[in-house]
Formats: structure tokens, C-alpha cells, sequence
């Protein structure tokens, strides 16, 4: 596995350990404290349970059905193919815009025959439709040449230009996303304006300055590839994005944690005095910077990665993923390299920070107002439904299916994330109706009592006991819980256990 061989490795050896070094409990402790007392989360504590490392655990009792935890994520995406259905704050993940602007931007990118990967080919079709259709990283080119330089080549990328591929006129398409033409009933589904990127990109919107300035502190404003962006080359954020989304949006995850440590460091020692600057106190700073990713449960990718039924050489295959994930990093390295926080940029951080996200992350899911909207129209009492429909259904039949596509990315979420695995879980991962951005919500799903520690399935709790046990493999650990034992007892006595 040693073939690919990382500079930075063997050059900041020890200060990639030290990044690396799992925290002491006492640290665990400190910082989950003040976390979970700053997000006012006063019910829960995290601590180490002495066997499966972290765990999550109730300072107070819970009911069935009460909410145990809504936490904010640190650092999330949106998958790149659902970024043509859903328009979505950039930050909280709520739908954003209007009923109109979803409805009209998602038919419009379809009729243009958009479908997936390629800055170049969504920064060709923003240029052409100016803000028609708030864009995203998206082509119908397959193909495109990974490293094609900014060409904004709109003709290459679109497989008829304004071709009225979902039988809708392109001009009714317009005036739902400019907002000439209002759907019936759909004042009863405002959404927040969608406001742009202050640094220019034109990829990302947000519901609010707040989310705006939240998202260029913790990370975009290094990964933005507008005219303000911090980073060092557009070009070079363009390739490395590019790259992601042609071979794994979890690296987009990865810049977006690095990129935050290193903000968070630029932003304690802008609050340091000048005087006291130097190289301990710079390597304090980064440490306390990384702090927040250090707490995450990690693993390198390669090692963690669960092998794909079809792979037979399992370590040709955990090198090819080890190759793929430096090459996304040099990618990186060349978009927001600094020399003065280096060690983030070793392959071992990289592949760790992936692990973790791997091992931990929860997927993102917001339902879509959209969905809402048209059952709300199909509930209507008559004459108000037909008349509405003679609007709306044109609409929904081009639609088809994906009418009720909901926003889906993943994202690392710093309390959940310390949640154990049960298979008999005392809470649950669950949305409700009011959950309507990228928070996760934890559900008590049976009365818990103070000092309990909180579970949650990892899997589908209704598999037998051998498919659970497979699923869990890809976590690295076979359960124990009080189902399992149960169940591998029962087995043992009337067969094999798995
Ligand atoms: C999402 S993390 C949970 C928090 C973790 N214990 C920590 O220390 O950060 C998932 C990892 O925790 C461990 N884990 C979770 N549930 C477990 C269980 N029921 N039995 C053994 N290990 C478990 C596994 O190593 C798993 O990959």
C-alpha cells in the first residue's frame, strides 16, 4: 500500500501525528461541554463509555417522540445530480426562491438537457441565460475532459439549447423563474429570497445574509470561485471541483473541512496580539483550529472503505482509492495551499478526514415544498382544484415523477456523530414535517431515563441479524446489543451463527 508517497508526509511527520493523536477524554469532555452548552442543548451529555469509544448520553429523561437533539452541521453538501431538482440555501440547506423558481429552473435545466458534472458547461449556461436559472455545477457532458481549461463552452455542454424537451414552451419556463407569472395558491408556500454569493461565483445561494456570512466565514470565501474568492487560482478550484464531481463529491466535504480549520486559524490569530506571534503559538493556534475535526471519530479511507462486492484484489483496490484521493489533493493543494499550515495538506490528514466522514456522516435530506404545493392543489375542494389545475398540471406532467424530490446531500454532524450504533435503538434519525433545512433531528423513539446513554440504528433495524451484521461491517464493528445476542443465541441453537 506504499507506493504513493505524499511529501508533506515525511516532511511534517510529527506535526501530522500530533493532528492525528486521538484526544484525551478530558479534552473530549472540555470540548463537548462547551459545544453542547453554547448550542444550548442542555438535555445530553458526551462522554466515553470505556468500549465503544465516544457516546452520546441523556441529562434528563425524555418521552417517547420528544426531540433528544437538533444539530447543526459543520460542514454538509448537496449531491450534484439533486442540485437540478432543488434549489437550496447554501448553507442551511432550505428550499429557497419561490414554488415558481423550483418549478420553472428545474424544467429549464431539463429542457436544455442538463443532467450532471462540469463547472465550465454551468458557468457557459449562466453566462448565456444571465440569472435565469440559478446555477450549480452542472452539464449534460458525461465526457468532459476533467482538466478542459475555463472555457465556459455553452454549446459543447447542452443538447439543444432551448428546445422544448419537456413540452413546455421555454418562455413559460422564463416567467416562472423571473417571476412574471405567479401559480395559483402559491402564496401559501413563501420561501426566503434567493440571495447570490457576495464573492460573485454564481453557484451558491443563500436564504439570508446571515447564512451568506456564516458560509464565507467557515469556508467559502477560500472556496469560492468569484471574484472576491480568497483562494489562490480560480482555474485551480474549478479542476479540483471538477475532478469531485466526476469521481466523489466526499471531497468537496474534505476541502470544505480543511478550508475551515484553516479559517478558523486565520481567525485566532487575527485575535492574537501581533507580538505574541511566533512558530509554538502559530501550531497552538492551528491545533485549536483543527479542534472541531479532531473530535470526529477517524480512520484513513483506504483503510475504512468498504470493498465493493465486485472487487476480488483488495489491495489493488485500496491503493487505486489512496491514488485518487492525492490526486484530489494536489488538485486542492494548488487552489488554497499555504505554507504556513502545510500539515493540513498531508495525504494522511486527507485520507482521515475522509475516514471520518465515511464512519460518520449522516445523510442530508429536506423535503421539498413543491411536493407540498401540488397535494395541497390536489386536495382542493372543486371549483377551485380544476381551475387550478389547468395551470398546475402541465406543470406536474412534465414533472413526471421527481415532482417531489427533495433536497439529499450528507453532511458531519459534531454531536450526532458521537451517537452510538444499537440495533434496538432508543432514538431515531427522524424529520418532521417542520424540519424543513439540513439540521439533523434526533427523536426519542421510546422513553429514555437520565443517564442512558442514546442510540440510534446506523442501518435498517428490520434486517435479520446476518444482513445487519453485513451492513455493519462497512463501520468496521459487529454489534453486540441486547437484539444481537439474542438473536445469535436463537441461531446458535437451531443453526449456524453469521
Ligand atoms: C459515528 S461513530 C460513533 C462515535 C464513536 N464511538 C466515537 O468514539 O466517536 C461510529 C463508530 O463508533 C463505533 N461504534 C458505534 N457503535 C458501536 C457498537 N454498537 N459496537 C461497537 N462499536 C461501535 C464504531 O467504531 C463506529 O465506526
Amino acid at each position: 500500500m506504499d507506493t504513493v508517497i505524499c511529501p508533506i508526509d515525511v516532511k511534517c511527520g510529527d506535526q501530522v501525528s500530533a493532528l492525528l493523536r486521538p484526544p484525551s477524554s478530558q479534552q473530549v469532555q472540555d470540548y463537548f461541554d462547551e459545544l453542547l452548552s453554547t448550542r444550548q442543548c442542555h438535555g445530553l451529555k458526551v462522554g466515553h463509555n470505556g468500549v465503544h469509544g465516544k457516546g452520546v448520553y441523556a441529562g434528563m429523561d425524555f418521552e417517547e417522540g420528544e426531540i433528544v437533539l437538533r444539530d447543526q452541521m459543520l460542514v454538509g453538501v448537496q449531491h450534484l445530480s439533486n442540485k437540478i431538482d432543488c434549489l437550496v440555501c447554501g448553507f442551511c440547506f432550505q428550499f429557497i426562491g419561490s414554488i415558481e423558481l423550483q418549478i420553472g429552473r428545474k424544467l429549464y435545466l431539463q429542457s436544455l438537457g442538463v443532467s450532471s458534472t462540469s463547472d465550465e458547461c454551468m458557468k457557459g449556461m449562466m453566462a448565456h441565460n444571465s440569472k435565469a436559472c440559478y446555477g450549480t455545477s452542472l452539464s449534460s457532458n458525461a465526457d468532459a475532459d476533467p482538466y478542459k481549461a475555463n472555457g465556459g463552452d455553452f454549446g459543447a455542454c447542452s443538447s439543444g439549447s432551448s428546445s422544448d424537451t419537456v413540452g413546455l414552451p421555454k418562455e413559460l419556463l422564463e416567467s416562472l423563474m423571473n417571476g412574471r407569472l405567479t401559480l395559483p395558491h402559491s402564496d401559501k408556500f413563501p420561501l426566503p429570497e434567493a440571495i447570490s454569493c457576495p464573492g460573485g461565483c454564481g453557484e451558491v445561494y443563500y436564504c439570508s445574509m446571515l447564512c451568506s456570512e456564516a458560509d464565507w466565514a467557515s469556508s467559502h470565501s477560500l472556496l469560492c470561485t468569484g471574484k472576491r474568492s480568497e483562494s489562490l487560482s480560480k482555474d485551480a478550484l474549478l479542476r479540483f471541483t471538477q475532478h469531485a464531481n466526476e469521481t466523489n463529491d466526499i471531497f468537496l466535504l474534505a476541502a470544505k473541512a480543511i478550508a475551515f480549520t484553516i479559517l478558523r486559524y486565520k481567525k485566532l490569530k487575527a485575535a492574537c496580539p501581533k507580538e505574541t506571534h511566533n512558530g509554538s503559538v502559530a501550531w497552538g493556534l492551528l491545533l485549536e483550529a483543527w479542534k472541531p475535526i479532531h473530535m470526529g471519530y477517524k480512520k484513513t479511507w483506504w483503510d475504512c472503505i468498504s470493498l465493493p462486492d465486485d472487487v476480488s484484489d483488495e489491495t489493488a483496490f485500496r491503493m487505486e482509492v489512496k491514488e485518487l484521493a492525492f490526486t484530489s489533493l494536489q488538485l486542492l493543494k494548488e487552489a488554497i495551499y499555504d505554507k504556513e499550515y502545510e500539515p493540513l495538506f498531508s495525504l494522511e490528514i486527507y485520507g482521515n478526514i475522509i475516514g471520518m466522514f465515511e464512519l460518520n456522516n449522516l445523510d442530508l435530506v429536506v423535503a421539498s415544498p413543491v411536493e407540498d404545493y401540488f397535494l395541497y392543489i390536489d386536495d382542493l375542494p372543486n371549483p377551485e382544484k380544476n381551475q387550478a389545475e389547468r395551470i398546475t398540471q402541465p406543470l406536474l406532467d412534465a414533472l413526471g415523477d421527481e415532482y417531489s424530490a427533495c433536497c439529499q446531500g450528507t453532511g458531519f454532524y459534531p454531536i450526532q456523530s458521537c451517537m452510538n450504533h444499537s440495533c434496538c435503538p432508543n432514538s431515531r434519525a427522524f424529520k418532521r414535517d417542520e424540519d424543513r433545512d439540513g439540521q439533523a433531528t434526533i427523536l426519542a423513539a421510546r422513553a429514555i431515563s437520565k443517564g442512558e446513554e442514546i442510540t440510534i440504528s446506523y442501518i435498517e433495524e428490520e434486517l435479520p441479524l446476518a444482513e445487519r451484521w453485513a451492513s455493519l461491517a462497512d463501520y468496521g464493528f459487529t454489534c453486540r446489543c441486547s437484539r444481537c445476542l439474542e438473536e445469535g443465541e436463537e441461531e446458535e441453537g437451531g443453526g449456524e451463527t453469521p
